[in-house]
């Protein structure tokens, strides 16, 4: 088990301060472009978008019925008014009058001139060639004016954002085709470990397969990076060395796991001390105490542990907020949802945990977290048969089934 005592060489830090070390390593990439809708989901906002149009553009019907002039209505009871002239959507409403008369009207129709309510058709009559309107609706019901949503020239997307289907949605609500993005962060992954084979190849003994690039790929494209994968490097610090300056020089951020731990088979520490510097390799995290940054001949570095639920955990709360600085985009933490604990726990002051754990609805609409049964760092089954983690603040020592604790679902960390 790990200790939490400070090292003589190194002070562990809090995710909190670890993060702002982080950011004094990194510097957001400069390249933008300009790239089509279809190709624009996640990428990062290079600068705010101002709306060219107003949304909506003009004054529209919000349901199928009858557009008045709220004037013509009868101060008391209902109103009758005779029935004339139709716009729908997409018809042209010049021309149309509203005055002394309702008009038929459908959703999404412009306004006929001088109309500014419109009832709904479940809600009125038909009688002859007029309309039998019922008393009661406001001034303005059931229109959507033009603009009410965003004027034109009002600021629609913040640079930095990184670009969700529902912002697509509105840019090409707005007319535009095409947006100008930061370009993507090259982050380069590789694996350590002298025990580890590719799968698909025969295992030696003692050998285990690669978890952990499959694992940071994906998390890193889908942090909206482009992956440069590096491989498998021995466990020796002369071609590691060399192996991180190469890295350096084709990437924006490396990312490796094992070997930080600082145990003499632990040589990615030391080939990093000798190509540049370490700002931390210490975090108050578990799993995954044994998480460095810092820099390879000038190129950000992270250090993740070699356990496949740390590499898991430190991405999502150390690794994810670096990319997201590099990307220029504005780092997000989730904000983790409440559940109560159907366990209970012990920990150590000072270090926050992450429990797997998965849910089960509870009796007040508040989900009970079970925790994993398997807690072992290197347990991957136990992330695969569960929906996310529970964190446990740092100062909690004994935690009482029932508390009340943030959860944060793995779709919340991986995007
Ligand atoms: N004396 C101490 N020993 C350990 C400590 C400690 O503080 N003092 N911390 C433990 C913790 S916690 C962790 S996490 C590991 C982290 O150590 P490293 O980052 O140096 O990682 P390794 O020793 O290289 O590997 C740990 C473990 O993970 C397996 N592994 C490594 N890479 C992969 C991969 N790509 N795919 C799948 N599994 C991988 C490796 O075989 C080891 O079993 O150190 C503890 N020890
Ligand atoms: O911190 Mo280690 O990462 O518990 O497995």
């Amino acid at each position: 088990m790990a200790q939490l005592s400070a090292d003589a060489d190194g002070t562990v830090l809090t995710i909190e301060q670890a993060a702002v070390r982080a950011a004094e390593q990194v510097t957001a990439v400069a390249g933008t472009q300009t790239v089509p809708l279809a190709a624009a989901d996640g990428r990062v906002l290079a600068q705010d978008v101002v709306a060219p149009v107003a949304l909506p553009p003009f004054a529209n019907a919000a349901v199928d019925g009858y557009a008045v002039r709220f004037a013509d209505l009868a101060a008391t009871g209902q109103s009758r008014l005779p029935l004339s002239g139709r716009v729908a959507a997409g018809a042209d409403a010049a021309g149309v009058a509203a005055a002394g008369r309702a008009v038929r009207v459908f959703t999404g129709a412009p306004m006929p001139a001088g109309a500014d309510t419109v009832f709904m058709q479940e809600d009125v009559a038909l009688q002859g060639g007029a309309v039998i309107l019922p008393a009661g609706l406001k001034r303005g019901a059931n229109v959507r004016l033009a603009g009410e949503d965003l004027p034109r020239g009002g600021l629609a997307l913040t640079a930095g954002r990184r670009l969700q289907p529902q912002d697509l949605a509105l840019l090409a609500a707005l007319g535009l085709s095409e947006v100008t993005v930061r370009r993507r962060v090259r982050v380069a992954i590789f694996s350590t470990g002298d025990e580890l084979s590719e799968p698909g190849t025969a295992l030696p003994s003692a050998g285990i397969y690669d978890a952990n690039r499959s694992l940071l790929r994906a998390l890193a494209s889908r942090a909206g990076a482009e992956v440069v994968d590096l491989g498998i490097l021995a466990d020796e610090p002369e071609s590691l060395a060399t192996r991180l300056r190469e890295a350096a020089a084709v990437c924006d951020l490396i990312l490796t796991s094992g070997g930080v731990s600082g145990g003499e088979e632990d040589h990615v520490k030391a080939a990093v001390e000798r190509t540049g510097e370490l700002a931390f390799w210490r975090v108050a995290i578990k799993p995954g105490r044994p998480v460095a940054m810092g820099r390879v001949a000038g190129t950000p570095f992270i250090g993740l542990p070699g356990n496949p639920v740390a590499v898991f955990v430190t991405f999502a709360f150390v690794a994810r907020t670096v990319i997201a600085l590099l990307s220029g985009a504005r780092p997000a933490r989730p904000h983790g949802l409440p559940v109560r604990l159907g366990f209970s726990y012990k920990k150590r002051a000072g270090r926050r945990e992450y429990v797997r754990v998965s849910l089960e609805p509870g009796p007040d609409g508040i989900a009970t977290a079970r925790k994993h049964p398997r807690e072992g760092a290197g347990a991957l089954i136990s992330l695969a048969e569960t929906d996310g983690l529970v964190e446990l603040a740092d100062e909690l020592t004994s935690i009482a089934e029932g508390t009340i604790a943030p959860f944060f679902a793995y779709e919340m960390l991986t995007g």
